[in-house]
């Protein structure tokens, strides 16, 4: 990050044929002069030539920032559920192609409805997330916007360049509708570029990459170009767990349900992982455990499957469910349970 950051790389023409360009590259017509950038393996780059700056994907809760960050980065380093708010934790991914590399800030899905020490810790790590990387990814539904995208917005800071990222494209059938709905989001905010896209779809995440490389500053890579992520498998053991619990429990369990690590030992080539839920109520308990057991024994099976197939080893994972009320109220409680 040695470039200043109040140089947007925009171009110098007219504003309104800088905004016809973006839309016919967004809605995918012809322009000309566009490099398409392949994802291929590290090759070797002199340092003089290459690139590396933190890209932050920011967006209000559930629309698709972790699905994003593991398609960017090519693995699964951030759970993903259908229920709101699965992100807790500033997640770091890094990825390089080519000359560059681009060092990802996945955040939690801005919490504008309730004010608990766990949104509010929820929010300080939005707010730092965003203060100091190169370009941002506002992530929103394609052809939606409301007051919860309108209050994350508002939280970014002029001086850095942020794409609008319209996901879900593949669930708009009237694409030519889309237009309009650009031009508006033109006038909230200046947007660099545009990119309606689908996290699910390769060749989309693909041409991403050759969407923000310009905004990279021009200096040598932070990480070894193999490297993925900065987290711990002890923090990947539990962000697994949780995904499990909050995927077969469908709407029922409240968010504030967290994973704990107890233990994490290796023997040879065993993991042995034993993890703690922590749900706030004894009906959530039962929710959790399922009838004789069977809900917490399939969280635990396919936590385990996963995490088996991600670091090629054998996992021995032990669950155990515990009810501590009102944790997520508590400030103490909620930083020692690893937020900040
Ligand atoms: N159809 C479709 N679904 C998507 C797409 N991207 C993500 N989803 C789904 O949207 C849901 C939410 O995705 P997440 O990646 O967990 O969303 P998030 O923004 O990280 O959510 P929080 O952690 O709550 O902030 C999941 O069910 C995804 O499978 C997409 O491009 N198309």
């Amino acid at each position: 990050m040695t470039e200043p950051k109040d140089k947007l790389p925009a171009s110098d023409a007219a504003p309104d044929v800088k905004l016809d360009a973006m839309l016919a590259r967004a809605l995918g017509k012809e322009v000309p002069n566009e490099e398409v950038v392949a994802v291929s393996s590290v090759e070797p780059v002199p340092p003089e030539q290459q690139r590396c700056g933190f890209v932050a994907i920011v967006g209000k809760p559930n629309v698709g920032k972790s699905t994003l960050l593991n398609a960017l980065v090519g693995q699964k380093i951030s759970i993903t559920s259908r229920k709101a708010q699965t992100t807790r934790h500033r997640i770091t991914g890094y990825r390089t192609v080519g000359p560059s590399q681009y060092v990802f800030v996945d955040t939690p899905g801005f919490q504008t409805r309730h004010s608990n020490a766990l949104n509010r810790s929820l929010n300080k790590t939005v707010l730092g997330a965003v203060a100091d990387v190169d370009l941002i990814l506002f992530v929103v539904e394609a052809g939606h916007f409301n007051l919860a995208d309108a209050k994350v917005l508002d939280l970014l800071p002029a001086t850095i360049p942020v794409v609008l990222l319209a996901n879900k494209f593949d669930l708009v059938h009237r694409r030519g509708e889309l237009a309009p709905w650009l031009r508006s989001m033109q006038e909230r905010h200046a947007f660099a570029e545009f990119v309606p896209m689908s996290a699910k779809n390769g060749r989309d995440v693909e041409r991403l990459f050759g969407i923000c490389e310009q905004y990279l500053p021009k200096q040598p890579w932070m990480h070894d170009p193999e490297e993925l992520t900065d987290r711990s498998e002890r923090f990947m053991a539990s962000e697994m767990v949780r995904e499990k619990l909050f995927r077969l429990t469908g709407d029922e369990l409240p968010y504030t349900s967290t994973v704990i690590i107890d233990k994490f030992e290796q023997e040879g080539n065993l993991k042995r992982i034993a993890a703690t839920i922590v749900v706030e109520r004894d009906g959530h308990k039962g929710m959790v455990i399922g009838d004789k057991g069977e809900k917490l024994k399939r969280i635990g099976t396919e936590a385990r499957q996963e995490l088996e197939k991600i670091w090629d080893c054998k996992v021995f994972l032990e669950l155990w469910v515990k009810v501590r009320s009102g944790w997520a109220d508590n400030d103490a409680r909620v930083r020692s349970f690893g937020y900040e």
